[in-house]
Order: C-alpha cells, then structure tokens, then sequence
C-alpha cells in the first residue's frame, strides 16, 4: 500500500545512498536504518497498534463476558455471534504478532469494531444504553485503518446503524425520537471533528518525519560525495549488523585510498580533485550490490562493507574495481588523469571481532601503500 509517510523519505535516502543497478539479496537498505532509529515514525505505528490490540482484547473480553452473561438466554444466535466475535478478535490480534502485522489484520479488526457497533445499536446494549459506546469505537476505527480508508469503513458503519434505527419496529434495542435527534447532533460533530484532527495529525506528523529524516540524513552524509560518512558507519550501520548479526557476518570490509591524491590537488587545484572524488565514488557505487555499502570515511579514503561476504570474495571484487580505477581514467575537459587506488582488506566472522578487522583493513592498505600502491592487499 502506498505511504507517503513512508515511501517519500524512503525514496529520498535510497536514491542518495544506493547505486542504481543491482539486485538485492538481503534487505539492508539504508532506509531501513534510518527507520529503526527514527521515534516520529514508529509512534504512528505505536499507536495503531495499540489502539488494535484495546479492541481486540478489550471488545473480545466484552463479547465474552455479554455471552456468559446472556447464556442462559439461549438466544443461540446471538450467543454463537459473541463467541465468534470474542475467538475471531483474539485470533486476529495473536496471527497479527506472529505474521509482523501485516494491514489484512487492521483491516479485519476494523470489520469487528463496525460489527461491534451494528450488534449495539441493534441490541440497544444495556438499558437501550448501546449508542454511547459508538463514539470511541468509531475513533478506534478511524485510528486503525488510517483515515482515508477510515471515511470508508465510518461511512458503511453509519449506513448499517441508520438501517437499523430506522427498522426499529423489527429489534429489540427502542430509541426515543428526542434521544435520536440529540444523538446525531453529537454523533455528526464528532465524526467531523474526529476525522479533522486525524487529518492535520497525519500531516503533521508527515512533515515531522520529513525533517527528522531529512536532518538525520545530512549529518549522516558525506556533502562532497553524497556518500554515508563515518558517523553513519559508526551509530547507524554498525550497530545494526550488531543487532542482527546473521543478516551481515562474515562482514568483509575494504578499505579505498586514492594514490598521490595530493597532486592531483597540487598539480589541478581543488575543483579538479573534488571532481576526481565524485568520480571514484560513482565508479564504486556502480560496482557493488545493492546490500554492500560505500562511505567516504576521509579526504581521499573510502570504505565498502560487502555483508555476508567472504574474505576471498571480497578480495575479488576489491581487485575488480581496482582493475576499473586503473582502467578508466579521469576526464575533465582538456584533463585526462589515469588514477589508481590502494586496498586493504579484511573480513570480521562475527560481530565480536568487527574493531579487529577493521583495524585490519586499515594495516593492509598501509602495505599495500607501502609494496608500490595500485594494489590488493
Ligand atoms: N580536493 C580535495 N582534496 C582533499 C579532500 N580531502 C582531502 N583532500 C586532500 O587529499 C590529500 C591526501 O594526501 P595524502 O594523505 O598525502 O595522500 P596521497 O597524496 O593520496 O598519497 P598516498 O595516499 O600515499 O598515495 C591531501 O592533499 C588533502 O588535502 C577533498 O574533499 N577534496
């Protein structure tokens, strides 16, 4: 289902960070980082789920308890819906956690509450007391399915309730005319109000996002290269493979440092040497998949994380774009630069010896610095 909570920022940092080819095997996109440590969104998701297990708990404890109640009632009907309704809320609110809360079961809970509703107004609840209860239950709905889709679920929900007043001759429940009125008086102005301050809730909680993720971005990115920095590296990235080190080890890291970069500097100026930058970063994001990660970690230095990578493999694909860099020289108007790179590598097993290899990566690439440069080492 299209978000724009969800899909807008999500777009932004995918586009800045990942390369545009390449198919993932795992999810590690960097969206997902961000939204893990991103509180504004999760409370909308908090709150959902709140609101969705009060009633499916709650209205399920209330439809059991109606039917004890009314057992010796043998209203068999009547009965067999509560127990239903008590079963289907409670198996929906536990097939929810087990299947990570995907919207079928908001959607199926939202259902309930309407029945919940029909089954009051048609009953009248105790002392024909039935239609005080509407009004939360109407909020829950619009709470759970968002209100957009809300508008929906209210609009049918008040249509089955008007049928039934308006068939009162053929229920039990019995409404005065006075309480009737007054109670649609009240019950329109809730529904505008409720579903005017979901509205400007959702929006700013929208823009709210918004900035949290465009600030979290910006301190998390390189603004020469467009690349994660460390600081992403270090409270983002890390910490994460930390938290699910199945997804990531071996986690093989290489380490990029451009050759005799200062005379690029020296020799082209600056701009030159920006640009030289820029070059080598796309030159890279066009060489690994869509779950490795590339980050300026220093003027000229750059690391790229392959997880679930050995360190045979990674020490290929770091021959492979250093074959690329050799081979492809730097071009700017009447510039032509061959440009090379040094490499260290290195792989951490698991998450316990992460500092290890990355120390290790960095004592390679001094070799490799040191046996002449252009090298994997
Ligand atoms: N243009 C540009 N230059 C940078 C940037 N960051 C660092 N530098 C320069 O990169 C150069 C790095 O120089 P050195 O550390 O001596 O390394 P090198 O010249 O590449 O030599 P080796 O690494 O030993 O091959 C320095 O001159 C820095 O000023 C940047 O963002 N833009």
């Amino acid at each position: 289902m299209f978000n724009p909570v969800v899909t807008t920022p999500y777009l932004l940092l995918r586009f800045t960070y990942l390369p545009a080819t390449g198919k993932p095997s795992l999810d590690l996109s960097f969206w997902h980082h961000f939204q893990e440590s991103n509180s504004a969104l999760n409370a909308e998701e908090k709150r959902r789920r709140l609101t969705f297990y009060f009633i499916s708990y709650v209205g399920g404890s209330f439809m059991l308890l109606f039917a004890i109640n009314d057992f010796s009632s043998h209203n068999w009907p009547l009965l067999t819906m509560l127990f239903a309704g008590a079963i289907l809320a409670f198996a929906n609110a536990g097939l929810s956690n087990i299947y990570q809360h995907k919207p079928i079961f908001y959607y199926i809970a939202a259902v309930l509450d309407s029945l919940i509703v029909l089954g009051l107004t048609y009953s009248g609840g105790h002392q024909n007391t039935g239609l005080y209860w509407i009004f939360p239950l109407i909020l829950i709905q619009v709470f759970i399915v968002g209100y957009k889709i809300g508008i929906v679920f209210v609009a049918l929900t008040v249509a089955g309730m008007l049928y039934l007043i308006a068939h009162q001759a053929d229920i039990p429940a019995s409404y005065p005319p006075e309480h009737l009125s007054r109670f649609f008086a009240a019950f329109t102005a809730f529904i505008f109000t409720a579903f005017i301050g979901e509205y400007f809730w959702q929006r700013s909680h929208h823009e709210l996002t918004k900035d949290n993720l465009e600030k979290l971005r910006q301190a998390n990115t390189d603004p020469l290269t467009r690349l994660p920095n460390r600081r992403f590296l270090d409270s983002v990235y890390l910490e994460r493979a930390m938290e699910n080190p199945v997804d990531y080890f071996p986690l093989s890291a290489v380490v990029v440092d451009a050759d005799h970069f200062k005379a690029i500097n020296d020799q082209f100026g600056h701009d030159v040497g920006d640009n030289v930058l820029i070059y080598l970063t796309e030159l890279m994001k066009n060489n690994i998949r869509q779950s490795d990660l590339v980050a300026r970690t220093g003027g000229e230095e750059f690391l790229i994380l392959y997880p679930k990578t050995s360190l045979s493999t990674a020490v290929k694909l770091a021959e492979n774009i250093r074959q690329e860099i050799a081979n492809k020289p730097f071009k700017q108007g009447d510039i032509s630069l061959p440009l090379s790179a040094s490499f260290g590598v290195a792989t951490a097993l698991t998450d316990t010896n992460i500092n290890a290899a990355l120390k290790l990566a960095d004592e390679n690439l001094y070799l490799a610095k040191q046996r002449g440069r252009n090298q994997v080492v």
